[in-house]
């Protein structure tokens, strides 16, 4: 697997420009299997998973046309089977999001209980609860998930979960909701902004849905959705992280393209730790930092909280704070598994279930740490920008999930950080996912290019 050789101790400087949402992205790739009309959605973030989800797709009879460096079309017209079982499906969450869809339009749905990051228990009750709600019966055993319908019905709907709402699950009852005749309640819905916009996305279908970004939402189903353009939201988790970079090791950075009213719990926490956001535009937030950081308590849960999917990347900030910070995860309790990773580059922090005590130290070290999820990867790279000497972040695949060329974007800003890669694989899977027309360069190809380029083996540290 491929990692990144980072040289600590540059201050960022210049701008940079957030990419469209992970997530979003991935619960839309799975809305454009609700109509048989095309559906082009622009401004794609073309991460592994949507690479994956994209090869899922055309398996399933779905004609992909990726026609620029981040545009797609997509024609479900020519769906032709429910059987998503396949390796690409166990290797992320987000192939859940396909069990709706798939339901309404060939009434049955054949999908490998998801992977994703290894961020604590994942269960799937609530979709199974929220669809059968409709009407779906499920068959579960084997690592599958059989769903048949014969009738899709709206229906009243609690989706609370132990940890609060469920976004995929949200996602996949809306989605079948749409075509289930009657009205649909889902209550206890997640409010997170990529929920939001994928109903805005589908009232553009031709879907009749309102209250989506609140924990009601009303869904009047039986419409058959027609074809639409898209543009992707902004990720605020890549603008929350290159946030934190800024804030952490930055003299004075802009990002662009981000969405402000999204981050406001993000901004609100980095400024109480010392560092001057200030807005410019309305898209844009410029960073600048004087002092040494200040401590501070937080809590991730759900929106408009900040988000757990940024969770690790302040733990690795708060390590260089002048106290002492407990973080708190309610949304997965267990997704501390960055601390014992930050620990080897000289962080002082004590995690217990659910939580992070960290007590600032004045400098971290180089060292080489592994990525163990995604998440962790991007704290794992930010700790390494401030830490004095070289830092290798090994597994890096999990931060190719997430992150349109973070080493890139972070280099663009004066940071020293190499792709290093541990074997041709990637290189090859890079070429066979990408489906753009032969003049365009595109993420993947330039990733591939750059392990061409830098032939480097990496071992991984042991536990
Ligand atoms: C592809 C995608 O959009 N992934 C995001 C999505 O994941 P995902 O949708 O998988 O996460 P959920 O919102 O479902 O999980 C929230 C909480 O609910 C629990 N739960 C979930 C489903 C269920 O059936 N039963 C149950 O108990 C989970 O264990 C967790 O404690 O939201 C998470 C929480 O914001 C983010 O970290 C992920 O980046
Ligand atoms: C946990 C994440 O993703 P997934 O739900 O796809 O595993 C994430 O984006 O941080």
């Amino acid at each position: 697997m491929d990692a990144f050789e980072i040289c600590g101790g540059r201050r960022l400087a210049g701008e940079v420009a957030v990419s469209g949402s992970k997530n979003a992205a991935l619960a839309m790739l799975a809305a454009a299997l609700l109509t048989d009309e095309p559906v082009r959605l622009n401004s794609v973030p073309f991460v592994s998973d949507v690479t994956r989800l994209l090869e899922i797709l055309e398996r399933l009879g779905v004609a992909v046309d990726r026609y620029s460096k981040d545009a797609v079309t997509l024609d479900a017209g020519g769906l032709n089977s429910s059987d998503a079982d396949c390796p690409q499906s166990r290797m992320m969450r987000a192939s859940i999001c396909l069990l709706g869809p798939l339901l309404v339009r060939t009434g049955r749905a054949i999908i490998p209980l998801p992977g994703g990051c290894a961020i604590g228990t994942r269960p799937i009750d609530l979709h199974l609860r929220g669809l059968s709600a409709l009407g779906v019966r499920f068959e579960v055993g084997d690592g599958l998930i059989v769903g048949k319908v014969q009738r899709l019905r709206g229906a009243d709907i609690d989706l609370s979960g132990p940890c609060g709402g469920t976004v995929t699950g949200t996602c996949n009852v809306m989605m079948a909701a749409t075509a289930a005749p009657g009205t649909t309640v889902i209550r206890s819905a997640a409010p997170e902004p990529e929920v939001r916009f994928l109903a805005e996305a589908l009232q553009q279908m031709g879907a009749d849905i309102e209250g989506a970004g609140t924990q009601i939402i009303r869904i009047n189903g039986g419409r058959k959705l027609h074809g639409a353009v898209c543009d992707l939201i902004p990720d605020r988790i890549e603008a929350a992280t290159l946030t934190i970079a800024a804030a952490m090791v930055g003299d004075d950075v802009l990002i662009r393209n981000a969405p402000l009213e999204d981050l406001e719990a993000v901004i609100d926490v980095l400024t109480r730790t010392g560092a001057s956001i200030t807005p410019t535009g309305s898209d844009a937030i410029r960073i600048t930092r004087s002092t040494r950081l200040a401590n501070v308590d937080l809590v991730a849960d759900h929106f408009p909280a900040i988000p757990t999917d940024v969770q690790a990347q302040l733990t690795a900030y708060l390590c260089l704070a002048t106290g002492r910070s407990t973080i708190v995860d309610r949304v997965f309790p267990e997704r501390f598994a960055h601390v014992a990773q930050l620990r080897r580059l000289g962080a002082n922090i004590e995690a217990a279930l659910g939580r992070a005590e960290v007590n600032g130290v004045s400098r971290l070290h180089g060292a080489t740490v592994r990525a163990t999820d995604l998440r962790a990867s991007a704290a794992l790279v930010l700790a390494g920008l401030a830490a004095e000497g070289t830092t290798t972040v090994t597994d890096i695949a999990h931060l190719d999930r997430g992150y349109v060329s973070l080493d890139q974007k972070l280099s663009d800003l004066g940071a020293t950080v190499r792709r290093c890669s541990d074997s041709a694989e990637p290189v090859a899977r890079a070429l066979r996912v990408d489906k753009s027309r032969p003049s365009v360069t595109t993420p993947a190809t330039a990733v591939a290019e750059s392990i061409v380029d830098m032939p480097r083996r990496v071992a991984a540290p042991a536990d």
